[in-house]
């Protein structure tokens, strides 16, 4: 009998090339369509926001990509500010940096329930922030918010709702983080960058296989099996060597969260339509 085993390497050495002139097409096709000029990106110094903005510039030209470097002095390594600088600055592109920590503060201070001892609702308000100011970017320049989500943290809903999650285009969301790593070294990002270990950086020593408490190689063969293959749960501990356990914890992380890829909740209007609509033929009746 025929029994399958998959490892990371079968998800990750694919044809790059063949991605990035697919996602490339699709960054031009969907700027032409949408009659803005350019995109703004977030870049952090991380892996994602690098591979994002090297694919931009290649696609559509360093002149329609405005990059913005955003630290928080309390949180963000000067490290990656300097990552970050150095990959734009490589491609000759353009840039601000802008620094958060007081608007961070400007929002503590104000909100009556808050404080900085609430370490995930103020790591989530820097993501936020952050989404803020790269649209006041986007409506100064008419361009595009180019989001950085790759398809391992959005389908496990590791970010922020309406934070890093909110954009206008996500390329990146068909390749899983192992991928986007191998993408980043063929799109010729630095190698400090593509090696970094995932950080939301949202508050200190934030290290995303520590808060998950799971390996991206195991989370991207899981997803693999489950989603690509169509394996039922059970048989994939022996697909894949990942263990029960963790084929359970990734699973139940995409299904806690799947509010975070749907639209706002919202009732259906017909019952309220329906009342409406019945005393309108009423009056035409009624002549
Ligand atoms: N069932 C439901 N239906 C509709 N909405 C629901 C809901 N359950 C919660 N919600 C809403 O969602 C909120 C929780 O979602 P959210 O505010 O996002 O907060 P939450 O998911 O708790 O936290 C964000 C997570 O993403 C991680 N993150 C953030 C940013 C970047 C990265 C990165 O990889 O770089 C990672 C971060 O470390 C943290 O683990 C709730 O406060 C509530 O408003
Ligand atoms: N300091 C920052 N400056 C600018 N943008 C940021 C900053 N921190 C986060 N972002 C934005 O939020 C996105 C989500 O953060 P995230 O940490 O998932 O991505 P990353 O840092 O690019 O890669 P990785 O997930 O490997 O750490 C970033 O890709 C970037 O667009
Ligand atoms: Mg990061």
């Amino acid at each position: 009998m025929f029994s399958l085993r998959i490892s990371i390497d079968d998800i990750v050495n694919i044809d790059y090339g063949f991605v990035e002139s697919y996602l490339s097409r699709f960054l031009r096709s969907s700027l032409a369509a949408s009659g803005m000029k350019g995109f703004v990106v977030g870049v952090s110094g991380g892996v994602d926001s690098a591979v994002a903005y090297a694919l931009a510039v290649r696609s559509v030209g360093v002149d329609r990509v405005f990059a913005v470097v955003m630290p928080d002095k309390n949180v963000t390594p000067d490290d990656d500010v300097k990552d970050a600088v150095n990959l734009v600055e490589g491609f000759g592109g353009r840039y601000d940096v802008v620094e958060i920590s007081d608007i961070v503060d400007a929002y503590v201070k104000k909100i009556p329930v808050a404080s900085h001892g609430d370490v995930l609702a103020v790591g989530n308000l820097r993501a936020r922030i952050r989404m803020c100011i790269l649209y006041y970017y986007a409506n100064k320049f008419n361009y595009l918010v180019l989001g950085t989500s790759d398809r391992s943290e959005y389908l496990l809903g590791y970010f922020t709702k309406y934070g890093d999650g909110a954009s206008d285009i996500a390329p990146l969301i068909v390749l899983f983080k192992t991928q986007v790593r191998r993408f980043g070294e063929f799109l010729g990002v630095p190698q400090k960058i593509v090696k970094k270990p995932s950080s939301p950086r949202l508050w200190p020593d934030h290290l995303a296989e520590k808060e998950l408490g799971l390996r991206y190689e195991d989370i991207d063969l899981v997803f693999f099996a489950f989603f690509d293959l169509g394996l039922p749960v059970n048989e994939i501990p022996s697909v894949t060597g990942v263990s029960d356990d963790v084929v359970k914890k990734v699973l139940h992380r995409y299904s806690t969260t799947i509010h975070k890829r749907s639209g706002v909740l919202m009732p259906d209007p017909k019952p309220v339509v329906e009342q409406i609509v019945s005393s309108v033929y009423q009056k035409i009746r009624r002549g």
